[in-house]
């Protein structure tokens, strides 16, 4: 669990030098590293882009798939002015454990691929003098681990990764790696709640630093104008007349916390807010109290050469092909996205479901579709997992609770609810994470096809519901697709006689789609099925009023595991995974631009 998982900025006080680049890389599969001194920086390794997976950089198949231990290392230089501040290494994702080293000294370890974390340095690095940061990752799945599969070991001694989970194991440095340095004892967090009403908007703010200092706050609007102040660790900022964020109608403020010790301006910390509100009421989800229909997307960090490696360009490109298409949300499918990807949902006002890599939580998804007859939560792997899954979750919130685009929290994705045994695991999750966001936004959890309303023993937690239905595809397909139409009104109508008064958003949805294949009539794999699933789908969220949402599988094809039911990764996408449209994208376009953007 990280202190404060602010965003690095630049100012008076504070600098940030970004690590990226080409750093040595090596595989250890040995495990020889530290009695090689590899810790203390390597020349033999070969050269690797940071942020970046290293998979699809490969040629050879051993490389590609290699699972194990594998270290980075590289050398960089602290200004001896830097002297008196605090040093700090912020790794924005190492994919999925890191232990950190600089000059050959262990700083720490951490858990988790999809978040980040913070090495402090002060005490090692040398001013004024190059150092050396050497980091071993390791990327094996395991049942106590999130994101949850198996590490199998093949006969010929080599691991490989068995995810329980729809998506390829891309690893290793996948986000920017930041030299910070920071004031010591200096502004490590803050958060913002709101209150709105027609002329006026209160901000109730909340800053963290580790000194008995005061604090000056103010508030600016988008041309620099001041338009609220206040003192104090704790405080409220109050607006006259606000412009607030809306959806697919984004303004952003920029709040400024000022650190005053000994009456001397010490520290300062800025971030762009929007001025909303989000609530549940009855089947509505409401931003700024007003009833709003999500139309979206569950995507995927994935595109070609960087694998899972944040890359701006495409994040750039799908956003744009969000706007184009209608779209005003997405979930973060199926672990927490790079920060600067909720920076653009905040500038462009697109809602995100932010979910973690609580996912292959259901021994029938093991080895993907061929699993195993057990109930994972039965599992004696629960208990560890358990503190993981929640050390994430609070560091998700710890690191996302302050982005207006962030609609709600997905604390797993389609685990198995059909077993009692899952209850107690669930129970303990939502009570531990209920006071985790000052903001109170819903928390959910995507429920599979198995897990209908008289199957799933979970459904008195989530504060809406995500559906992740397949007929048409997994079941009841092709021809067979009328009878697919009527099993999912039958479902829908259990869901309506239910006393269940929660909106339902359909998370997950679609037919994989071979681009430039066309049928007349359709067949599956043609790009005609993919909008005949999709027509079909639509013709049942317009039946039923307590549907709130529809995010179609997915804005794009991805990357997963070779297999007979994977013809070169998952092609569900509404676009391809260079990014250009499928026939679907027309369809939804003209679906979605029928509706205000913000209904
Ligand atoms: C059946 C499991 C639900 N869903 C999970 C997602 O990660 C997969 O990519 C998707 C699919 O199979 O296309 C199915």
């Amino acid at each position: 669990m990280e202190k404060g998982l602010l965003y690095p900025i630049i100012n008076q006080y504070r600098s940030d030098q970004k690590l990226d680049g080409l750093w040595n890389f090596k595989f250890d599969p040995a495990a020889e590293g530290e009695s090689q001194g590899w810790q203390k920086g390597f020349n033999n390794g070969i050269k690797m882009p940071v942020p970046a997976s290293f998979n699809d950089f490969f040629t050879d198949k051993d490389a590609r798939e290699y699972t194990g231990d594998f270290w980075y290392s590289k050398e960089f230089f602290v200004p001896k002015y830097y002297e008196g501040q605090e040093i700090q290494i912020r790794f924005g994702a190492a994919t999925h454990r890191a232990v950190v080293y600089v000059n050959g000294q262990e700083i720490r370890s951490h858990e988790g691929g999809f978040l980040p974390f913070t090495a402090e340095v002060t005490n090692t690095v040398k001013f004024g003098e190059k150092n050396i940061v050497s980091v071993k990752i390791n990327n094996e799945l395991h049942r106590d681990a999130l994101p949850a599969g198996d590490t199998a070991t093949l006969k010929n001694g080599k691991k490989m990764a068995k995810p329980f989970f729809d998506f390829y194991n891309y690893s290793g440095l996948n986000r920017s790696v930041h030299l910070l340095a920071v004031p010591k004892n200096g502004i490590y967090d803050y958060s913002t709640t709101y209150e709105i009403s027609d002329h006026e908007a209160i901000v109730h703010y909340s800053v963290n630093a580790d000194t008995d200092g005061d604090f000056k706050v103010s508030l600016t609007d988008e041309n620099g104008n001041v338009v609220a102040t206040s003192t104090g660790k704790d405080g409220d900022l109050t607006v006259k007349n606000p412009t607030l964020w809306n959806v697919r109608d984004a303004y952003l403020y920029t709040i400024r916390f000022e650190l005053i010790d000994n009456g001397k301006p010490v520290d300062e910390y800025g971030d762009q807010i929007g001025l909303r509100t989000i609530e549940i009421k009855g089947h509505q989800i409401l931003v700024n109290h007003k009833s709003v229909y999500l139309r979206g997307f569950g995507r995927h960090e994935d595109s070609i050469y960087a694998g899972r490696g944040f890359d701006m360009n495409v994040e750039r490109r799908d956003v744009n092909l969000m706007k184009w298409i209608g779209a005003n949300s997405f979930r973060s499918s199926h672990y927490p996205y790079d920060e600067q990807v909720y920076k653009f949902a905040d500038r462009e006002g697109i809602l995100v479901i932010d979910e973690v890599p609580a996912v292959g939580f259901k021994m029938a998804a093991a080895s993907f579709l061929g699993g195993l007859d057990q109930s994972f939560f039965d599992g004696d792997w629960i208990h560890d997992l358990y503190k993981k899954h929640i050390d994430q979750v609070t560091d998700l919130i710890k690191r996302d609770k302050n982005h207006p685009s962030v609609l709600a929290w997905s604390l797993l994705n389609e685990p198995d609810t059909s077993k009692k045994s899952a209850v107690p695991y669930f129970e303990k999750l939502f009570k531990d994470s209920a006071n985790l966001d000052p903001e109170k936004r819903p928390r959910t959890f995507t429920l599979n096809e198995d897990d209908t309303i008289d199957v799933s023993k979970c459904l008195r937690f989530p504060d809406f519901y995500l559906l992740n239905r397949y007929p048409g595809w997994y079941h009841k397909w092709g021809y067979e697709i009328s009878d697919g139409e009527a099993g999912l009104r039958a479902e829908l109508d259990e869901w309506k006689k239910s006393d269940i008064d929660k909106p339902i958003v359909f998370s997950e949805y679609g037919a994989d789609t071979e681009p430039g294949l066309h049928k007349l009539p359709s067949i599956m794999w043609s790009e005609e099925y993919q909008i005949e699933l999709l027509e079909m789908f639509d013709r049942v969220f317009d039946s039923y009023d307590f549907i709130r949402g529809e995010q179609p599988w997915n804005l794009a094809d991805f990357q997963t595991v070779e297999g007979n039911m994977r013809v070169n990764g998952n092609k569900k996408g509404i676009f391809t995974r260079d990014r250009q449209p499928k026939a679907a994208a027309f369809y939804l376009r003209k679906r979605w631009n029928k509706l205000p953007l913000d209904w």
